[in-house]
């Protein structure tokens, strides 16, 4: 880029104009001056025009553009970078709003531009995009040897985001029939369709783009849709109906017989795109949507048709869904013009895709086609978040609603006392909560055990019926209480389950999965037909809290599939992996009837075909040394790489995991945000399901002899009394609980207070608030020895 600019005055705060000078030559104006000073130089500033203004000379070998309203002002000479690709002028000297400033400049002065540079480095963007790239600038592009981008659109947003990423050729293809009018193929589309389209997709073009954008306007190429050129007449009719819409080029798919209708299309000033190979608008005749050309004969063919349909006047070619040699044998013999390909390799002047098909928007594309997007999942998660966040009135929160101004409210209350309530009775209402339970008070008593649960981004809130309520965890590992009687207000478990029993009954049938094959299969049936999967990862020996898992699980998607696979990667060589409890059958019925969808249970050598625990692990070292991982120091490298294969295989929109296992918890929810599976996934953490008595339950459970058991309940007793005493710290609560299980005969392996980003300790005064407390226990009776987990999270006062 060149310049032969000398200054940059601009407005600064306070209502002065400052210089950024490139050199001292305008000595004239100050370093910084008043709206009168500046006057005297440029006569009036165009206030509502613009942000700065550029003075210099102009060079004499290009265009005289003056910019208006700048007299005295100088002329620029800006060497744009894209320059020869454009069909229209550069546009005005004044630059634009500071938003449309690009971020950085060239760089070319070390400490980065200075604001004169980055001033006119956005002039040039913006001049750059306000160009029309033209058919000679694809043909310039094209003969430069640059690869061409063209992508299909079918209405303004596509078309603004493909503009915006800087393609060639934007395609506003028929496929807009199967894509987004729900029709089987192509051919229901009619012109109707495709102008309205092609109009919306030429606003999009025709939009002010983002700040950064400087790529020029791409063409638009509108698809003669089946039927509408089927005489000459038609075909002028309804090409010059594209052009008037805002396309610039028609495409129309067909061999050697178009030649005559695209010499006409040519001399009526009408630029014609061919399209062969494939031709979806003929798929009957072909044989249905396939390879074509895959004989010699008949790729001779495609070629004759390119040659022909180049020598009538196409300006460009699409090739569909032909073996790679036979699109580069079509290149070659029309050196002239590019060829655009689909499913037809990369040995062509171009690429084309169904937008909706790089985005994934309706599930896995055909196999020629790469998805760089999940789209069609993140859009189901939004939706499905939505519609619960509506149901259980988390949404809309405090942010997205306006309060009335005090006064006025209050003058309203006047005029009508007995219809307008203020926020606090409002809240009031919603209070009895349990009482609106559809299981009423005496179930939600019975819950009172459930100590809730805490949930991962991205939130999907479960309710609370008791306890300490249920908890979100946010980014840097601060809980966040979800406050059932504020804005923010979250479902009751019970209500949640209500809703969702009533909108999708339990699954009548259990698919039981015993292979890879199997579960892939299955996957890809649910995928077809548009269902979201909960997965919950279980190691069987099933039990109540587990199938409690499995309501949550029915509640937050469309598929429960429980997986059943005793890990041998977290069992240490001196653990019970040989005789941890294994009731393949017993557990099938339970899921059964608690309506599951579908159970992977696969063999060790399935999930580790070279064996356990395989050539590559992951290891979250941030819990290592740390509570639960000091005493088992494998074990969660083993859970995270099973959960890891787990969540490949079973491909889950959310998986649930029971707060229980407190350190399983926070080490599932880092690997998702560190491996950046959490956009692909979403992670609920339930609350823990007790017995009447309170002891967690646990398939381990089995283990402890009466006495034990007997025993056991003073495990949650002495969390609960602990956290809950006048004052507590981590130093109280650590201490309190030794006591407490210590007189009990018990020995307690750790007791921790951790913060729930990391497990860290935290230090013995520290605020209580925000913590983990959890806790291993040794029982020991007649020589049979059991370990117990419990936990129970702190929340914080909320926010
Ligand atoms: N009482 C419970 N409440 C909620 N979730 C639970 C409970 N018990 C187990 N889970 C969860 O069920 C999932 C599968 O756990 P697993 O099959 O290991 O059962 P478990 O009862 O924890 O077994 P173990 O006794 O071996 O720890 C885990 O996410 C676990 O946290
Ligand atoms: C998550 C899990 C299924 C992985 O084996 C296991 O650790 C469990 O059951 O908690
Ligand atoms: N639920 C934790 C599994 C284990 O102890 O191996």
């Amino acid at each position: 880029m060149t310049c032969s600019f000398s200054a940059a005055i601009r407005r600064v705060p306070g209502g002065a104009f400052a210089k950024t000078p490139k050199s001292q030559a305008m000595t004239a104006v100050p370093m910084q001056t008043s709206f009168g000073n500046l006057n005297t130089y440029f006569g009036s500033w165009p206030k509502r025009r613009s942000q700065f203004l550029i003075y210099g000379c102009l060079n004499p070998r290009r265009t005289n553009a003056i910019v208006s309203g700048s007299q005295g002002c100088g002329h620029v000479d800006i060497d744009v970078k894209d320059d020869a690709d454009s069909a229209t002028d550069i546009g005005s000297l004044y630059g634009g709003t500071p938003q449309s400033f690009p971020a950085t400049g060239d760089g070319s002065s070390g400490g980065g531009p200075g604001p004169a540079e980055a001033a006119l480095a956005a002039a040039h963007a913006a001049a750059a995009a306000a160009k029309c790239l033209g058919l000679g600038g694809v043909a310039r592009r094209f003969k430069k040897g640059q690869k061409l981008a063209m992508v299909t659109a079918y209405d303004f947003p596509s078309s603004r985001l493909a503009r915006e990423a800087g393609v060639e050729l934007i395609l506003v293809g028929d496929s807009l029939g199967n894509c987004r009018l729900g029709l089987p193929d192509t051919v229901g589309v009619t012109m109707e369709d495709m102008l309205r389209a092609t109009s919306s997709v030429r606003r999009g073009v025709e939009a002010r783009p983002g700040a950064s954008v400087a790529s020029p306007k791409p063409v638009v190429v509108g698809d003669m849709p089946f039927g509408s050129y089927l005489l000459l007449p038609d075909a002028l009719r309804n090409a010059a109906a594209f052009r008037l819409a805002g396309a610039e080029m028609v495409k129309m798919e067909g061999g050697r017989h178009l030649a005559p209708f695209i010499e006409a299309l040519t001399r009526a000033g009408i630029a014609v795109m061919g399209h062969i190979g494939l031709e979806p608008q003929k798929a009957l005749l072909q044989g249905g949507l396939r390879l074509q050309g895959t004989t010699a004969r008949s790729a001779a063919e495609i070629i004759r048709d390119a040659e022909e349909l180049v020598k009538a006047g196409a300006v460009a070619i699409v090739i569909e869904c032909v073996p790679v040699e036979v699109a580069s044998a079509v290149q070659a013999a029309i050196p002239g013009v590019p060829v655009i390909g689909i499913g037809a390799g990369g040995e062509v002047a171009g690429q084309v895709l169904v937008c909706d098909d790089l985005l994934g928007v309706h599930g896995r594309p055909p196999s020629f086609v790469k998805m760089f997007a999940d789209v069609g999942r993140v859009s189901a998660n939004a939706y499905a978040r939505y519609v619960a966040e509506v149901r259980t009135g988390e949404f809309p929160g405090e942010a997205h609603g306006r309060p009335m101004k005090p006064e006025e409210l209050e003058k309203l209350k006047e005029l009508l006392p007995l219809v307008v309530k203020s926020r606090a009775s409002q809240v009031a209402k919603a209070k009895p909560d349990a009482a609106a339970s559809p299981q009423g008070p005496q179930a939600s008593s019975s819950l009172a055990h459930r100590q809730q649960g805490f949930v991962t981004n991205p939130i999907v809130g479960l309710g609370s019926t008791g306890g300490l309520g249920s908890l979100e965890v946010l980014p840097g590992g601060r809980f966040q209480a979800l406050n059932f009687l504020g804005p923010r207000a979250s479902p009751t478990f019970a209500a949640a389950r209500h809703i969702s029993q009533a909108a999708s009954p339990g699954s009548p049938r259990l698919a039981v999965l015993p292979t890879r094959a199997d579960l892939s299969a299955w996957r890809r049936e649910a995928s077809a037909r548009g269902r979201r999967v909960a997965l919950v990862p279980t190691m069987g020996n099933l039990h109540e809290g587990h199938l409690e898992l499995v309501d949550q699980a029915k509640e937050l998607a469309d598929e429960v599939l429980v997986s059943i696979f005793v890990n041998p990667a977290q069992f240490a060589a001196h653990e019970d992996l040989d005789r941890y409890p294994r009731t393949l059958e017993e557990d099938l019925k339970k899921l059964r009837e608690r309506g599951a969808s579908a159970v992977f249970a696969p063999t060790p050598g399935d999930m580790y075909p070279h064996g356990s625990p395989g050539g590559t692990v992951v290891v979250p070292h941030f819990v290592q040394g740390r509570s639960e991982a000091s005493c088992r120091p494998e074990h969660f490298t083993g859970v995270a790489t099973v959960c890891l294969k787990l969540f490949n295989l079973c491909d889950p929109h959310v998986a649930i995991f029971g707060q229980k296992d407190a350190m399983q918890c926070v080490v599932i929810a880092r690997m998702l945000e560190d491996l950046m599976l959490d956009e692909r996934m979403s992670l609920v953490i339930a609350g823990t399901s007790r017995e009447a008595d309170g002891l967690a339950r646990s398939s381990r459970n089995r283990y402890p002899t009466e006495g034990m058991r007997q025993k056991a309940p003073a495990i949650y007793r002495a969390l609960l009394d602990s956290v809950q005493a006048a004052g507590a710290t981590p130093l109280s609560v650590r201490s309190t609980v030794h006591q407490m299980l210590e007189r009990e005969g018990m020995e307690v392996s750790y007791i921790s207070v951790a913060d729930a980003r990391g497990m860290a300790e935290k230090p013995d005064s520290a605020e209580l608030q925000n913590s983990i407390v959890s806790i291993a226990c040794i029982l020991k009776d007649n020589g049979v020895v059991s370990r117990l987990l419990d936990c129970i999270v702190v929340p914080g006062t909320g926010e």
